[in-house]
């Protein structure tokens, strides 16, 4: 019978550790002295005290490469949120959120640290404050959102004591900070677009941004409190920058940042929402004959039109979370780090 090396506490693995979250939770690894592992389809970069595993993480052989000697699994791979390819979806957030299960348990790893969302309870409806405790979407709002909340569910339920096999699942709002390549790509595109000028309803709505930093705090906390003892196993943690802002002033300042106008004009939230829903059906529907992508999808009005901010209370009871950069600081450095996106540049 092949014998295991005990893993070392130190030694982890990033499942998408090349993506904009899973970087920057490689690189704080690294500074706190982990020895780490990447796991993606794509190597982005090089770094000391970083080997890179390249593979599908719905290879279970390829996984195992990656995960010898390795006690501490992040998994933050998905396919991007934009995208609305169903079978992409279910074949890498459920089907291969399964692989990654099996093989942790193969390997012998000790913990494993899902990237879940806070929108596995939104279904384009406010939501204020919004505690742990509310059910799951019914309807979810999209396919990503679908098949987070079915990866969620997996992750947690594969929590067992007596396998020595703890889980848990941090569950971040709109990432944001330097090298995303979603919020602030799509905003500038669509100001440089000249589309940018409306505020969707009243512009009172308030939702959760997270700084980048913030969420890896927060799941390099859950790593490090997750034992056989504690209250995390099998449970899922808000993590927020606990400042609700209003959208629409997270994105003016986003904008006027970077030297773009902020929006001035309002539309009625239902109108956009409606013609939103028209157009996805009608890209739906032409897909044999063109590819259609439209910037005001129904979920992007959905998450600009409505109140959603979740409470971090059980982070802060349970591991110890405060958020460590201030929104007004989080926006600056964000802005400064995008100098390629300015107006004119
Ligand atoms: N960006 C956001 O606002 C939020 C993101 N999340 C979650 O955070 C996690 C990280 O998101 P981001 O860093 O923003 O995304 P990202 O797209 O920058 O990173 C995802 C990484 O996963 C890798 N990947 C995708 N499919 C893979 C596969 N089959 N095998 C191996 N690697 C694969 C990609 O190559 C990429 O490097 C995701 O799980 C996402 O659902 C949750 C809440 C908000
Ligand atoms: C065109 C404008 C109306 C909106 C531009 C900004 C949006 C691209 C972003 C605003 C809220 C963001 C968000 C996500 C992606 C980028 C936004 C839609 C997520 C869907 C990413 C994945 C998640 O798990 C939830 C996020 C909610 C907020």
């Amino acid at each position: 019978m092949a014998t295991r090396t005990r893993p070392s506490s130190k030694r982890c693995a990033v499942i998408g550790g090349s993506g904009f979250l899973g970087r920057h939770l490689v690189e704080r690894l690294v500074d706190r002295g982990y020895t780490v592992n990447v796991f993606d389809i794509r190597q982005a970069y090089e770094l000391p005290g970083v080997s890179f595993h390249q593979g599908d993480l719905c290879d279970r052989q390829a996984l195992l490469g990656a995960l010898r000697e390795v006690s501490v699994v992040f998994h933050c791979a998905s396919p991007a949120p934009a995208s609305d390819d169903r079978a992409l979806f279910h074949r890498v957030n459920v089907d291969g959120t399964r692989t990654v299960i099996q093989a942790c348990l193969e390997a012998g790893v000790q913990k494993l640290i899902l990237t879940s969302s806070a929108s596995v309870v939104f279904e384009g409806t406010d939501i204020k404050n919004g505690s742990e405790d509310l059910p799951y979407a019914n309807k979810p709002i999209d396919y990503y959102t679908e098949t987070k909340i079915q990866q969620e569910k997996l992750v947690l339920e594969a929590c067992s004591k007596e396998k020595g096999f703890l889980t848990v699942a941090i569950r971040p709002h709109g990432i944001f900070g330097p090298r995303d390549p979603q919020l602030v790509p799509i905003l500038v595109d669509t100001a440089r677009r000249g589309k940018m000028k409306f505020i969707i309803g009243d512009g009172s709505n308030l939702v959760d941004f997270t700084y980048v930093e913030n969420v890896v705090h927060g799941h390099i906390l859950a790593a490090e409190h997750l034992k056989a003892d504690s209250p995390l196993c099998g449970q899922a943690y808000h993590i927020t920058n606990d400042e609700p802002v209003h959208f629409w002033d997270f994105m003016s300042q986003i904008l006027e940042g970077l030297g773009y106008s902020a929006p001035r004009y309002h539309l009625p939230y239902t109108l956009v929402y409606g013609i939103a829903l028209l157009l996805w059906l009608m890209a739906v529907l032409l897909r044999p004959l063109i590819q259609i992508k439209p910037t005001f999808t129904p979920m992007r009005v959905a998450l600009a039109g409505t109140h959603h901010y979740y409470s971090c209370a059980r982070a802060k009871k349970d591991l110890g979370y405060q958020p460590l950069v201030p929104l007004r600081e989080a926006i600056v450095h964000t802005v400064e780090s995008y100098p390629h996106l300015r107006k004119g540049a």
